[in-house]
Order: C-alpha cells, then structure tokens, then sequence
C-alpha cells in the first residue's frame, strides 16, 4: 500500500554559469519524490525543470504543490505495486502537469523494481545495452572557455560529442563562435547546436546553410515548438539532422511530428513526455517513422538521469547518444554513490530499482527551508 509521497525542493549551484537562449542558470532547483509504501519499500522520482518558468509550463513550486495538493491524495491506500493501475488513475483525473506525472510514475517503478529485485530497465522490457554515450554542454557563453571545456572533457575521456547553446546572439555572431570551436576540436569531436526556438525561419535558413558547411552534425529546435510547418522545411531543406525538442511532449507529438516529416531525430525526455512508459511510446513511434532517437535531459540530478538511463538502455537503436550529464553540471551530489561516467559513456545502473540511493543528509543540507 502507498503510505505516503513527500516532495524536496534542492536548491544546487551549478559549476559554472549555464546560458541558454531562454534563461542563464547559476542554481538549479531539483524537484525530488519520495513514496514509501507499507512494506517497508521506498520509491524515488524526479521532476526538474530549467530556469523556472523559462523553460517549460511547470515550476519547481508548482510541481510540489500540485503533487502534495492533488497527486499526492489520489494515490495513498492504493496498492503500490499495482503500478498502471495507478498511473491510470492520476493520468485520468490530472490535467497536464506532465513533469509531475514522471515523478510519480518513477517513484512506482522504482519501488516496484526495487520489490522485485530488479533493475528498473527490466520492467521496461530489458535493457540492451550497459552504458551510453554522454554528450556536453557548452554554455559558458565564451568561446575560448568552451574550448578549453571540450579539450578538458576529450582529454578525461568524459565526452566528445558537444552541444552548444546558441540563439542569444545575432545568428552570424553564434555561427562564428561554433565554427571557432568546431575548427578547434576538429574530428576529434561531434558539434552540435540548440538554438531553444531562437530563430525565425529566415534566420534558420542562413544560420543552419553556414553550420552545415562548417561540419556542424546536428541542429537541436532551430524555431518554434509551435512552428512544426517551419521544423519541417527546414529539415526537407537541409541534408544535417534537424532534432525536435520544445516540439516534443510525449506520444501524441511524436506521432504528429512524424505524419509531418518534421524532424530526423526526437529528444526523448521523460519529463516532456509524461513519464517512461509515454517515453517509450515516443521511442516507438520514432522507430516506426524511421526517425532517429536522443536520450535528452532537463539538467535532472542522480535520480532523473538514472530513470532516462534506464529507458535508453531498451532502446534497440539510439544514434545519438545522450546528453545525460545533469549531475556533472552540478558543485553537489544528492546520491550516496555518484553515478560512473567513464570512456565517453555512462553506466547504466545495476542494482534493483533505479539501482541509486539518495542520501537524506546531503538532501536536507540543501532543501529549501
Ligand atoms: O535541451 C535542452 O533544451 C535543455 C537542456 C539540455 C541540456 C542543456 O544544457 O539544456
Ligand atoms: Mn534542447
């Protein structure tokens, strides 16, 4: 039986400023859910979000508040290990709220999991692979420091693919700092852009005609999340792999996404989807159109990164790696044992559940009063 569900807002600093098209990070706030159940059996989740309202339509606070309020209540007294029957009710009378959503259904699986003994990627139909290729971020806004970042990162073996944060500049000033960066790394790395719906159309064309030539690999959201007629030409357009991510939030987007032809690859976030069962349907549906997949990432700590690793490690095909180095973004670890990021890739945990275990006094050192 679910006893209880109690939600953390962690507030961490990040290593470094984080500029982005839509906000510039110092802090980031983790949204942590704990349920613990009548056997003795405990479940996390995670349901963090970028830059407050900058990014997405749910707040840290709204999301606590919505899961204490309204989630939470629904839920407690039902049977814990009958999972979809409690997602089925949440998902019935819950509106939107998608981020809050993952939370919880995390927090199922990963008791559940747990209560089996298994990893969580074994509830999700069997992992069929161990580690995953991690990509970075390079968002100092400064071109010689994110040189210096992507030699650093090459020279640990941590990444060697890169994605750049672009769309605050004039798009021939952001066109000029990635090719500075992608001459300077060369082969040795694979450069990409998020342009987080910066860009008109007509700034698309120019900036993406000049990224492409310069040997830039992918092209992440270029215009409007509501824009997909746009996404479409651009990707009929150009030859380089046009990603949508703003564009997409589960299962229905993926479908539509696909019926226009309007991406070669999907970011798939369990957060924007809804949660890992709907992220896996995002999966399908790539898999059925014949789009590539991207295991992204709303910079989650230990616990989000993890349940996307699991999701990911089903994928039969993921050509473009992921981007699951949130908790490398962060100066403090919420997890008893970080998680293991080496030769380019990230582990994929092992032990039951999430195979992570948090650890309450590093937890409540950073938890907003
Ligand atoms: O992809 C996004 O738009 C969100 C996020 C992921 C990595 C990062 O730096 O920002
Ligand atoms: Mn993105």
């Amino acid at each position: 039986m679910i006893q209880n569900i109690e939600t953390y807002l962690v507030d961490v600093p990040t290593i470094r400023p984080h500029r982005m098209s839509v906000a510039t990070m110092n802090t980031q706030t983790l949204v942590l859910v704990r349920l613990r159940c009548a056997d003795g059996i405990t479940g996390w989740g995670e349901a963090t979000t970028i830059g407050g309202l900058g990014y997405g339509g749910e707040s840290p606070e709204s999301i606590k508040t919505n899961i204490d309020t309204y989630i939470a209540p629904l839920l407690v007294g039902m049977e814990a290990s009958e999972v979809a029957k409690a997602m089925a009710r949440v998902r019935k009378v819950i509106q939107g709220n998608r981020f809050a959503k993952c939370a919880i259904e995390t927090a199922l699986l990963d008791a559940q999991a747990r209560r089996l003994g298994v990893p969580l990627s074994e509830l999700l139909g069997g992992r069929v692979r161990d580690a995953l290729p991690v990509a970075w971020v390079l968002a100092s806004g400064d071109t010689a420091r994110d040189i210096a970042e992507g030699e650093k990162m090459l020279e640990l073996r941590r990444h060697r693919i890169f994605k750049l944060k672009i769309g605050l500049r004039d798009v021939m000033d952001d066109v000029a700092h990635v090719l500075e960066i992608k001459r300077a790394l060369g082969e040795r790395a694979s450069v990409r852009v998020d342009v987080n719906q910066a860009w008109s159309e007509t700034d698309a064309v120019r900036g993406i005609a000049a990224l492409e030539a310069g040997g830039v690999d992918l092209i992440e959201q270029p215009v409007k999340a509501g824009n997909r007629a746009a996404l479409a030409r651009l990707k009929q357009r150009f030859d380089v792999a046009i990603m949508a991510d703003e564009a997409l939030h589960g299962p229905a987007d993926a479908l539509a996404l696909a019926q226009a032809d309007a991406a070669d690859v999907y970011a798939v976030k369990i957060t924007q989807s809804g949660g890992l069962l709907p992220a896996l349907e995002v999966a399908t549906v790539a898999r059925l159109a014949g789009v590539g997949l991207y295991g992204g990432t709303m910079l989650e700590g230990g616990v989000g990164t993890a349940a996307t690793a699991h999701v990911c490690s089903t994928f039969a095909e993921l050509a473009w790696g992921t981007e699951l180095f949130g908790p490398l973004l962060l100066t403090q670890e919420v997890l008893r044992e970080p998680l293991v990021y080496r030769d380019f890739m990230l582990q994929v945990p092992t032990g039951p559940g999430l195979g992570v275990e948090i650890d309450m006094d590093k937890l409540r050192s950073m938890q907003r009063q």
